[in-house]
């Protein structure tokens, strides 16, 4: 597999209030090239560290991190050209267009003037170009600042929360442009602790938990080894279907007047109810979604959310 980026049993802790804390700890992840690759961990699992190392913007301890086959931070330099990243808010004047933000921009990093109105269409702002940033709405501003990372046409993208704060529409603005951006070969690399953001654009995943990778692959691979399919039925009786699914060799769970049960065929379920005397009024397959295989996942490592790692102490399993 052709890869964008690579790190090798990446570590990095910080000193915090007279302890180490440990923000990343061998971690070891592929990004595949083209494409775009979810970057998914819950707060404080150290999502953020990891970009800023891929972009020299702090030190790992140890280990080893790649972009394009360069090592960083050493080689940074060799490749930073092909590289647009948005780790914070990014300044634009208020007072100015987007436009002239834009210009003004391209004219720091030299990039050629016509790039200004590409990246503008690139993010869906061609007609609003001439308003001021002020009057922005924040998925309009997150737009902006996509458009500014993509001035220098860079190969690969990397985008930390992206979404963070927006509403539904700024959300899906964002992600249609992330998706264009992947279909024309470009890597875009996106942190979220927000799988259903991520899921319905990302065609890789890394999950990760405190500092360490929990698993990796095509969205429809994770999902996959995230167990068996449910389906949920409405029968006349859920209590008596409840206990004839027992019988049958079923573990079926109440869900108001739905049965919830795991079943790759959800023939035999309805063929088990029917037998009984007991007809389905209506089935609809659970579809398993990357917040519950994620959940199990980390529930798994006995990880949930932010928690104190200090250097030396568990710090979670070993990568899938
Ligand atoms: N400059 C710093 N000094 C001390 N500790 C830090 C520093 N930056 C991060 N940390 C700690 O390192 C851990 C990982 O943080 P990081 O910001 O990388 O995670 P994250 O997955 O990006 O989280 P979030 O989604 O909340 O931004 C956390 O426990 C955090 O408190």
């Amino acid at each position: 597999m052709d890869v964008a980026v690579r790190t090798v049993n990446l570590r990095k802790t910080y000193l915090s209030r007279g302890s180490r804390r440990v923000a990343v700890t061998g971690l070891s992840m592929a990004v595949p090239l083209g494409g775009v690759h979810g970057f998914l961990g819950p707060n404080g699992s150290g999502k953020t560290t990891t970009i800023r190392m891929l972009l020299g913007l702090v030190r790992a301890d140890s280990g080893t991190a790649e972009v394009f086959g360069q090592a960083v931070p050493g080689r940074l330099p060799h490749v930073i050209d092909r590289v647009g990243a948005i780790v914070e808010s990014p300044k634009f004047f208020p007072a100015f267009t987007a436009r002239q933000n834009l210009v003004l921009l391209a004219g720091a990093i030299g990039s050629p003037r016509h790039r200004v109105d590409e990246v503008l269409e690139a993010t869906h702002l061609g007609d609003r170009g001439r308003d001021r940033y002020a009057g922005f709405s924040l998925g309009m501003k997150q737009r902006l600042a996509i458009a500014a990372t993509l001035l220098k046409d860079p190969d690969l993208l990397i985008f930390d929360e992206p979404t963070n704060g927006l509403d539904p529409a700024g959300i899906r603005e964002v992600r249609d442009t992330m998706r264009s951006l992947g279909a024309q070969g470009k890597t875009v690399l996106v942190s979220s602790h927000i799988l259903a953001e991520v899921e319905q654009v990302a065609d890789t995943v890394s999950i990760i938990g405190h500092g360490t990778l929990l698993a990796e692959g095509t969205v429809s691979d994770i999902l996959g080894g995230s167990g068996v399919a449910q389906v949920r039925v409405r029968v006349a009786s859920p209590d008596r279907a409840q206990q004839v699914l027992r019988d049958e060799g079923f573990t079926p769970t109440r869900d108001g007047e739905h049965l919830v049960v795991a079943a790759e065929d959800p023939s035999s379920v309805t063929r088990a109810l029917a037998g009984h005397g007991l007809f389905v009024s209506e089935l609809v397959p659970v579809r398993p979604d990357l917040e519950s295989a994620f959940l199990a996942l980390t529930a798994d490592q006995g990880l949930g959310g932010e928690a104190d790692q200090v250097a030396g102490g568990h710090v979670g399993g070993g990568a899938a």
